[in-house]
């Protein structure tokens, strides 16, 4: 089973600039959890973060009982280990073919035979649908196919935890849609934890468990996907429904003055519809379930006092029995 990451109280700056502070959230043991959040609201930073690359000023990221951020560099460089890592690109070796690329951290660091590493290596590949193309060099192939051998990758050191940075960006919509099943039957083989950063509205919708949304320095809110989805928080409506109206501007947040004129006009003052939510996605036949389903309908229902009407309303929706299976 994945393992749960706790981040308590974290800030991180640079120079002056403070990109969040006092971040505090836990990722539920094998759950998939999307950060969300308008572009350099430090996204990147975060995941960076909680691998331990960069190092926040306050706070700390527990990982068994590991922290990330302050603890000996022997542990985090041991606890590292878990951790599977999908780069935005691929990050893949441009002379390498992609067999030699998802091979390259196992024979980085472990000691097993070759023998053993092409049966590892094959095995991710199939996982991710690229079993034919190991002799392929990247620049010869498309950019889900690299993404799908990044995460291939990420794949071979067996992580408890994955973090995917958008791994979306550069797809269409059609490849966007695979790379969301494959994310899913991934948690379903491997039990792993998940948190995918992106601004991909189709993900935010249909992949996680649960959801968290960075702006304004602060994380604006983090939880079950049906406390986001159904959010009435402007910011966190204003980037799900993609709307130009809100406290979200082009280029930074709106400054006040301009929120006050937008105020006056229609667009702004009539009201949204309660958003409908999409149902999650389920393992594509002939995966095993997600254990992480059973874990969290614990944990939501646990939470139940504290969940405004409209994400209870969801949820119970979510649980409805399907057919054929018990209530
Ligand atoms: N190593 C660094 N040194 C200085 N500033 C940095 C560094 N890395 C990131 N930043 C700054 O931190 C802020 C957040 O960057 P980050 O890449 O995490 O945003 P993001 O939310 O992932 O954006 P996007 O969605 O566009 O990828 C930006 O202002 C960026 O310029």
């Amino acid at each position: 089973m994945g393992i749960e990451v706790i981040v308590e109280g974290l800030t991180k700056s640079f120079g002056k600039q403070t990109v969040w502070q006092d971040v505090t959230l836990t990722l539920p043991p094998g759950e998939v959890s999307v950060m969300l959040g308008p572009s350099g609201t430090g996204k990147t930073v975060f995941l960076k973060s909680v691998i331990g690359l960069l190092k926040p000023e306050r706070g700390r990221v527990l990982v068994n009982g590991v922290d990330m951020v302050n603890g000996p560099e022997r542990d985090i460089y041991q606890t590292r280990k878990l951790f599977g890592l999908m780069f935005q690109d691929g990050a893949l070796f441009g002379s390498m073919n992609l067999f030699d690329n998802i091979a390259f951290p196992l024979r980085e660091h472990t000691r097993k035979k070759e023998s053993e590493i092409r049966r590892i290596v094959m095995e991710r590949m199939d996982m991710v649908g690229l079993v034919g193309s190991e002799g392929k060099l990247p620049g010869e192939i498309s950019g889900g196919m690299r993404k799908r051998a990044g995460l291939a990758r990420a794949l071979v050191l067996d992580p408890q935890i994955i973090l995917c940075d958008e791994p979306d960006s550069g797809l269409d919509p059609v490849r966007t849609s695979y790379i969301s099943q494959l994310l899913i039957d991934l948690n379903a083989q491997i039990d792993a934890t998940m948190l995918i950063v992106t601004h991909n509205l189709d993900i935010a919708a249909t992949v996680p468990d649960n959801m968290g949304m960075l702006f304004r320095r602060e994380l604006v809110a983090f939880g079950p996907r049906e406390l986001l989805l159904t959010s009435d928080v402007p910011v966190v409506r204003q980037f799900l429904s993609g709307r130009r109206e809100g406290p979200i501007g082009m280029a930074e947040e709106k400054d006040e003055a301009t929120l006050a004129l937008e105020q006056l006009t229609d667009g702004a003052t009539v009201p949204l519809a309660p958003p409908a939510v999409a149902p999650q996605l389920e393992p594509s036949p002939g995966m095993p379930p997600r254990q992480a389903v059973q874990r969290r309908k614990a944990r939501v229902l646990a939470m139940w006092d504290q969940l405004p009407a409209a994400a209870r309303t969801a949820v119970q929706a979510g649980l409805a029995p399907v057919q054929g299976e018990p209530a």
